[in-house]
């Protein structure tokens, strides 16, 4: 190899788009075209068929995820066009060798996909003596979204083995590098092309990073973030309603708006406990918080507010990124030209007193949902979603998914003037009952 190979994931549904993905992969300069298992699952080998046709020049791979039955899945893949086959290298031995043999029969080469394996080092031995052609460091989509990545597991496999290595799972342009210096010969990219609003442009982002870094032997300028500074990144790169939708709908406050629209806030709660129109705790609450944290209020009720033009001001100086009141909030006209983000249930002329009931940094329900301290809050003008600290990562990832999604989508509604229900095949993916 000459160059380090770009094979694009087509992970999607529907063939004619996986059609023009593909081209427009192929123009920023993808190399080999994968025909995804979705797609498979989806549109079974017709998509290899026309994917084959179209693109003679390019390598053709069929991402069967072969577990069982290695002959059979590789024939069928191999006669309809795919020039490599994946299969699991979870697999039993039995099912590699029939698969490599029927390979060798039609004519087509075997990758297999590391995904899941225990000793993932000596099976990728295994299966090299075997005869597989190509090995896939794989981290499956699922596994990204906990904070995964086959960039350590590549550089080992890369060591043990001297055929050629891909990697694949959540890669962008500056991990593709890295598994480029790492030893991988292919880099496998699914999401980050074929889910971008510009594919081409994508597409050749990552050929660029992945040849200099082949080129050079290296990659400059990595810089580790901090988990919390990640999962503050991915939640400002998305809205609340790709939250919702990455979490199935869950976790979003009822009856809770904006006092300043065009707010968006993210960050760890402070929670309080206070009664109505006891302002102590909430006031107490902004001595507790730190920078960038958010002060989040449950009051016994919603007739006298807990909060003001001064405990705003007291915010602003702490850097504390917002306020969320399930109750009562005042002085609005102060807080909309201090231009600070307080999301509340009720406005209300009238204060109440300091009194010291309640507690901070203790177990609420807010809006109907249970906030722990800790927990992520993201709000902006549709609302406020609350996360569990335990799955603050796993839902940044996928919420940025969803956006993805959406913003391809996006693209060729605007770009190519299509509608979304015909994008989406809507009427073929109706539950049927
Ligand atoms: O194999 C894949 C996955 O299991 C879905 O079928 C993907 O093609 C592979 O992970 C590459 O896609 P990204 O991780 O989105 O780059």
């Amino acid at each position: 190899m000459d160059r380090p190979i770009l094979q694009v994931a087509l992970d999607l549904l529907e063939l004619k788009r996986a059609i023009e993905i593909a081209s427009e992969a192929i123009e920023g300069g993808a190399d080999w075209i994968e025909v995804g298992t979705p797609l498979i699952k989806s549109e079974g080998m017709d998509a290899v068929r026309e994917l084959k046709k179209r693109y003679r020049d390019h390598k053709i791979v069929a991402d069967m995820k072969t577990i069982d039955t290695g002959a059979i899945e590789v024939e069928m893949a191999a006669k309809s066009g795919a020039d490599i086959v994946i299969i699991l290298a979870a697999s039993d031995n039995s099912t590699i060798e029939e698969a490599i043999r029927a390979a060798r029969k039609y004519g087509s080469e075997i990758m297999v996909d590391m995904i899941n394996v225990t000793n993932p080092v000596e099976r990728a031995k295994e299966l090299e003596e075997l005869g597989v052609d190509y090995i896939n460091c794989h981290i499956g989509i699922d596994q990204q979204m906990m904070g995964m990545d086959p960039i350590e597991l590549l550089k080992e496999i890369a060591k043990a083995v001297s055929i050629p290595v891909a990697g694949a799972g959540g890669l962008n342009a500056e991990k593709s590098a890295l598994c480029i210096t790492k030893g991988a010969k292919i880099v496998i990219v699914g999401s980050n092309i074929v889910k971008s609003r510009n594919v081409t442009e994508s597409a050749r982002k990552i050929r660029k990073a992945i040849d200099e870094a082949w080129e050079k032997g290296s990659v400059s300028g990595v810089k580790k973030k901090s988990l919390d500074e990640e999962i503050r990144e991915l939640f400002m790169k998305v809205s609340t309603p790709n939250i919702s939708d990455a979490m199935h709908r869950a976790r979003a406050m009822m009856d809770i708006h904006p006092v300043n629209r065009g707010k968006k806030i993210v960050g760890k709660a402070v929670t309080v406990s206070t009664m109505d129109g006891d302002w102590a705790k909430p006031v107490e609450a902004i001595d507790v918080a730190g920078m960038g944290e958010v002060i989040v209020i449950k009051c016994s009720g919603d007739t006298t507010a807990v909060w003001g033009e001064l405990a705003t001001r007291s915010c602003l100086n702490k850097g504390i990124e917002g306020v969320i009141i399930d109750g009562a909030v005042r002085d609005v006209d102060d807080i909309r030209k201090l231009g600070y983000p307080v999301f509340a249930k009720r406005e209300v002329p009238n204060a109440g007193e300091p009194k010291g009931f309640g507690e901070i940094n203790v177990k609420i329900v807010c809006g109907g949902i249970e906030v722990n301290p800790g927990d992520w809050i993201v709000a902006d003008d549709n609302g406020v979603m609350v996360i569990p600290k335990k799955r603050a990562y796993e839902i940044a990832r996928r919420s940025l998914e969803v956006k993805k999604h959406e913003d391809r989508i996006r693209g060729e509604i605007e770009d190519k003037g299509r509608t979304l229900a015909d994008i989406v095949e809507l009427y073929k993916w109706e539950k049927v009952s």
